[in-house]
């Protein structure tokens, strides 16, 4: 029916009056699947950010929360997602094990179902990993193309995304056939705060998920760091060090800053590549079969320098046509160690804190890129040209040592 509608208006058949009716019919039947990710029984803050993002498409949009994994967290989210959104009409929950982790091989397949059964007009995901990792799989499986890191809805198909690190913005408009499917940049849509009333809950329905097979790839460990800190991605205060820092020893003056002020400590990629500071571990063993690999192949897998889950995972999944076409091996196990540093950035995490505090950071565009949105910057650099100062709001031309020394000294320990 919408495809008919646009049909008609790309045409441009019939008259002004008639084509403002038409429409405005359009309007009406924009409906959006919104992909939630949860944690411990609650819908996470980056998914409460895509509903925002499906209310800046169409104020009377229709959105569905699909939810998966397994377990009573689940289910404790799904009512959580229930009563998230006024625009919320009905939470869809896919409950298996094999959704249980976020490979995307299954959550694809789920995806190109329920969308095949809702015929949304509209799909989001977060920006996240895992959306990252999911959208353009899934987008492939239904011939479409995504549009990616939306930080602005200007009309149900006009989106602003940001091009070359963050340093133009531009405005593009989906023209393919539906659904459109977007990520977003959660730090660009601000998760509605007025609670719902208790009269607007809205039904969950359990998907059937018959048609999930057994996937060439399988969820085998995850083993990461405990850490009291907030996440980077989500810390209200970021304190981060770069190259000014000058070694690890020092950049344990910035930890002991972030312990005081209840931060999460980031860092410039030039620090981390400095070995300035610790990393966090994970590691991530996926095992893929049916598929020949070929031993230069294995080499290029082996020697990927440490980076982004997402990142890693793209390159992993750029390989498969290509491994797919050598085949002659039926079982492959390939071991993935993926290593999560606290980089903020382009190739790093994208942050918009309440409070960012950057320490001996020029403000290269590819850091800039990562932490702009941040809504008070502070920067101490003894340089007073350091393109940073450009986009702080109080900048302190300093010795960062001194500051840190006097900081420490001044802000009581955090009860
Ligand atoms: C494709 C690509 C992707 C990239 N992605 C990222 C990314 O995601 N994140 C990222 O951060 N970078 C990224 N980079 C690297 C980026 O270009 C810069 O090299 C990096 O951000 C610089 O880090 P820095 O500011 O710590 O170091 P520098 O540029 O060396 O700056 C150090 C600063 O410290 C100041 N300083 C030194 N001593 C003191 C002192 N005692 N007191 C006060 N100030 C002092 C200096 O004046 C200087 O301004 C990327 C680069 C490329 C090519």
């Amino acid at each position: 029916m919408a495809a008919m509608l646009v049909g008609a208006l790309r045409r441009g058949s019939g008259c002004r009056g008639g084509l403002r009716l038409i429409a405005h019919s359009l309007r009406r039947f924009v409906s959006t699947l919104v992909v939630a990710e949860h944690e411990g029984g609650f819908v996470k803050p980056s998914s409460l950010s895509a509903l925002a993002a499906a209310e800046a498409i169409a104020k009377d949009n229709k959105v569905s929360v699909l939810l998966g994994g397994s377990g009573p967290a689940l289910h404790k989210a799904a009512d959580h997602a229930a009563c998230s959104h006024p625009l919320v009409s009905e939470v869809l929950v896919a409950d298996s094990e094999a959704l249980a982790h976020p490979l995307a091989e299954p959550w694809a397949e789920l995806l190109r179902s329920v969308q095949q059964k809702g015929g949304y007009s509209h799909v989001i995901a977060s920006s996240t990993s895992f959306g990252k990792n999911l959208l353009p799989r899934a987008a492939a499986l239904l011939d479409v193309s995504p549009v990616t890191d939306v930080t602005a809805v200007k009309e149900p198909h006009v989106f602003v995304r940001p091009i070359y690190a963050g340093n133009a913005l531009c405005t593009v408009k989906y023209t393919g056939e539906g659904p459109c499917m977007m990520s977003i940049r959660s730090t660009s849509f601000s998760p509605a705060t007025e609670a719902m009333s208790e009269t607007k809950v809205a039904p969950i329905t359990q998907v059937d998920l018959s048609f999930l097979s057994e996937g060439k790839s399988t969820w085998v460990n995850l083993t990461s760091q405990d850490t009291e800190r907030p996440d980077l991605a989500n810390a209200p205060v970021v304190v981060t060090g770069g190259r000014g820092l000058k070694s690890a020893e020092n950049f344990k003056l910035l930890e002991q800053l972030a312990e005081k002020l209840g931060a999460a400590v980031g860092a410039t990629r030039a620090a981390v590549d400095a070995g300035y500071v610790p990393n966090d571990l994970q590691v991530r063993l996926l095992v893929y079969h049916e598929f020949c690999i070929m031993p230069c192949t294995a080499v290029i897998l082996a020697s990927l320098p440490p980076c982004s889950t997402s990142h890693l995972l793209l390159q992993v999944h750029c390989c498969l046509p290509f491994l797919n076409n050598h085949s002659g091996h039926s079982l492959v196990v390939l071991f993935m160690q993926c290593v999560f540093r606290p980089q903020v950035g382009q190739t790093g995490k994208i942050v918009a804190p309440d409070l960012y505090m950057a320490f001996g950071v020029s403000g290269a565009i590819q850091h800039l890129a990562g932490m702009r949105d941040s809504k008070v910057i502070v920067a101490v650099n003894k340089d007073a040209d350091a393109p940073i100062f450009q986009v702080a709001d109080y900048g302190l031309v300093a010795d960062l040592f001194e500051v840190l020394d006097e900081l420490l000294k001044k802000i009581p320990e955090k009860k």
